[in-house]
Parts: C-alpha cells; structure tokens; sequence
C-alpha cells in the first residue's frame, strides 16, 4: 500500500525530531512493513452552480460554454451559432466585468462557503466525518470534469449532489445535474455505482435560508430614520426566465415566491413587498415585472425609498454588483428614488450554518431510509418536458448513482 501524504509527513517529521531513533531508512522501512491504517475517504459535498469569470480573459470561454448549454439556451444549429454570439458578446460582458473589480466573485464565496459548512458538518455529524465541499462549475473553473477529477484522486465513495440554487429551474439545477451525469458517464469515475450519490435538489423555503436573508434585510433597514423605516418598500429581485420555460411548468418562478413569502413571515410582514425579475437577454418575452421598470412605476406613485433584495443567488455576482448596483442605481437616482441593497449572503455565518444543517439533515434522512437518493419533486419532470437526456439524469440520481438494469 502506498504511503499517503499524511503518514509520509508524519515519517519524516518523527526523523527529524528524535535523534535517539536509529535511522530515517529503518524507520521507512518499519512503517512499510506495518501497513498504514487506510485515511477514511471523505463524505464530498459536491457545490452545483454556473460559476462566473473569476478573471477578464476568462470572459470569452464562461460565455461560450453558457451559450452551448442546450438546457438553459436552445438554439438551432447551436455548435456554429453559439460561439458566434458569445465572440460577440464578449467585450460588452468584459466591459461589465471590469467595472465590478475585473473578475466574478462566485468562486471566492463558493469556497469560503464550502469551507465553512464543512467545518461545521463536521462537528454535527461526526459519523460521516470528515466532510469535504467539491466545486462543479458549469462555466467556469472548477468545471464538473475537474471536481470529478479531485474526488477520485481522494477516493470518494459517498457523494452529496448539493445545488447552491436555493430555487430549482431546469436551466439552472437541472442544467447542473444532467451534466454531472454526463461528465461521470465520460470520465468512466461517478457513474457506474463506484460512488453513491444522492442530491439536495431545491431549498427555497430552509428556515436557515429565510433567517440569514431577514437578518441582512433588518441590517439594511437599520440605515433608515426610524420615521422612514417601515415605509421603505422590500423589492425583491430574482434572475428572470423567458416564459416559454415558466409554462413548460419549471418549478423556479413558485419556489422563488415561496422564499419571498417565507422570509416576510420571519420579518413579520414589518414592510410593503413586491417581487420583481431582472437580467432578461434577447428579445423573446421573460418573466415581469422587470425590477428597473417597477422601481420607476413605483417613483410615479411616490415611493422613494426601496431597498433591493437578490433573493435568488447566494453571493454577489455581475446582476448584482454591475446591473442592480451601478445601473439600475444609476437610473434610480435619476428619478429621486433613496435606493439600497440588502448584502448578499456571501460570508453569513447564518447562512454557513444553514448550508450545514441542510447537508446534515439530509444525510440523516438518507441514512435512515426516511427519504430516497432524490427528492420526489426531481423525479416528477416539468409536464411540458420531453427530454430524454432529463429522464435519464432523474432515474440515475434516484438511484443513487446506478444506471437502471438492461
Ligand atoms: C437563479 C439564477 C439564474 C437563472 C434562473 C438564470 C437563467 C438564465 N440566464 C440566462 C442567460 C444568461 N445568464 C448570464 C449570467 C448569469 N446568470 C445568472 C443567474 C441565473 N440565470 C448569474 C448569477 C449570472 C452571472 C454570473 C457571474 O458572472 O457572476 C448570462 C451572461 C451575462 C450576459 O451575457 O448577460 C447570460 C447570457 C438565460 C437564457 C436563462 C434562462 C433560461
Ligand atoms: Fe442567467
Ligand atoms: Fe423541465
């Protein structure tokens, strides 16, 4: 058996510290003939989510992928359309880029995030210890192939699937988890049953979840006089999604409201609310109201205090620090509105924790039988859908990893 990089450590560590012991060479020699006890393999935590540009060069690439990805955008002939359109997008994205500090913060928070769920997890669940969070990007480094790559190198068995969208859409999750399946298929490691797989598909309504956006909401209402404060309107702003995928039935615009209404229940409904939809790209309708067109409907009615709310993401990213932060606050002023932003949830420890317990309960769950490698939600598809590639995905995850018997 192999020394492993720890025990290697540990050898030459023992070397260095006793001179009384007879030889570094006898010593490897006794720790080879006595076979290290095997490190356990880690319980992966497997983070799902689009990714962004961390650098400006990466601008190109992350736009190409998005634009190939048939789950969120089907295009006719897509292979010679796609890198077509993302060559000319590029420099206006870059554009965008460069404003917000020359790169996405999504990998950053994503790590910090993983990290600190994991150190948490590891204290609340110390029988599937230790726990390590993996990154699967869909458009940018660390892309599914690399994060595939890194768990086999650990020896990973047990896997959870964990999307970092807290609502589902099949273009968003379900773009994610058809191409794990994919990748794994591909790479020969992930597929076969040598892992067993389960997922944490959706979360839109988490307690932790609605607790760590109310928490950050209330920092934001602090800034207000007193006199203003309950009168401040709560807007808050998902990524929108053209409507030929709302009534196809995807789950997302439901799930994003139920978050919306759970979090004003925390609140204790202290503030008017509305939920409204940003970032719409082309010219096919999506879902409204647009957030920029409801805040200048609601200046015309003489509300000039908002305060903005992301409640779809969770970190800051391009539609937050360039589109609601620097335009849409741009065009608010213009109009006398008092805009702000609640913070994303980035570094929360509310939401570390949430994150955690989430991960902790499902592996409990799934350790007892109570629920299946898969929700039942996943399993149902939208009743327009008649994807094959989707079906295949939902059965091999509901059985936990396995292709289903010839
Ligand atoms: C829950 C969040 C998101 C949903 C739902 C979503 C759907 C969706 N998006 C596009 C097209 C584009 N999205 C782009 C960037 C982008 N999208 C999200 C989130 C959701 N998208 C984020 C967080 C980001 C930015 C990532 C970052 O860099 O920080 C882009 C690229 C930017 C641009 O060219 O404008 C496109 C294009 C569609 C078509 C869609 C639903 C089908
Ligand atoms: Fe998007
Ligand atoms: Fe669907």
């Amino acid at each position: 058996m192999p020394l492993t990089t720890r025990s290697a450590t540990s050898v030459a560590r023992m070397a260095a510290a006793s001179s009384s012991r007879p030889s570094l060479a006898r010593c490897l020699a006794t720790v080879r003939d006595s076979p290290a006890k095997p490190e356990k393999p880690p319980t992966a935590v497997v983070m799902l989510n689009m990714g962004g540009p961390s650098t400006i060069p990466e601008v190109g690439d992350f736009l190409s992928r998005l634009f190939h990805d048939n789950d969120l955008i089907p295009l006719p002939a897509q292979s010679i359309l796609a890198p077509f359109i993302a060559r000319r997008r590029t420099p206006k994205i870059e554009e965008q880029y460069k404003e917000i500090g020359g790169g996405s913060p999504i990998l950053k928070w994503t790590r910090a995030q993983g990290e600190a769920m994991c150190t948490l997890l590891d204290e609340l669940n110390p029988g599937s210890a230790p726990h390590k969070p993996y990154v699967a990007f869909r458009y940018a480094q660390p892309l599914t192939e690399t994060c595939l790559d890194e768990m086999k190198a650990d020896g990973v068995t047990r896997a959870v699937a964990f999307t970092q969208y807290p609502q589902y859409s099949c273009s968003t999750t379900g773009s994610s988890l058809n191409e794990l399946y994919r990748v794994a298929k591909k790479q020969g490691y992930g597929a076969t049953g040598d892992v067993e797989w389960s997922a944490i598909d959706r979360w839109p309504a988490d307690q932790g979840l609605v607790k760590a956006f109310a928490h950050n909401i209330r920092a934001a209402l602090q800034a207000y006089p007193e006199a203003r404060r309950k009168d401040v309107v709560l807007l808050f702003s998902a990524h929108s999604l053209p409507i030929e995928i709302v009534n196809r039935g995807d789950p997302y615009t439901p799930e994003v409201a139920a978050t919306v209404y759970a979090i004003m229940q925390e609140l204790g409904f202290s503030n008017p609310w509305r939920l409204t939809w940003q970032s719409k790209v082309g010219p096919k309708a999506w879902q409204g109201p647009q957030t920029a067109k409801a805040i200048e409907g609601l200046a015309k009615q003489g509300k000039k205090d908002i305060c903005l709310v992301p409640v779809a993401f969770t970190s800051d990213h391009i539609e937050t620090l360039f589109e609601l932060d620097i335009e849409v606050k741009e065009d608010a002023e213009k109009l006398g509105v008092h805009l702000t932003r609640a913070e994303s949830l980035n570094d929360s420890p509310i939401f570390a924790r949430a994150l955690a317990d989430i991960v902790s309960k499902h592996l409990n769950d799934y350790d007892a039988g109570k629920i299946g490698a898969a929700s039942a939600q996943l399993e149902l598809r939208c009743p327009g859908c008649t994807s094959p590639k989707c079906a295949r995905t939902k059965s091999w995850l509901a059985r936990g990893g396995k292709e289903a018997e010839a």
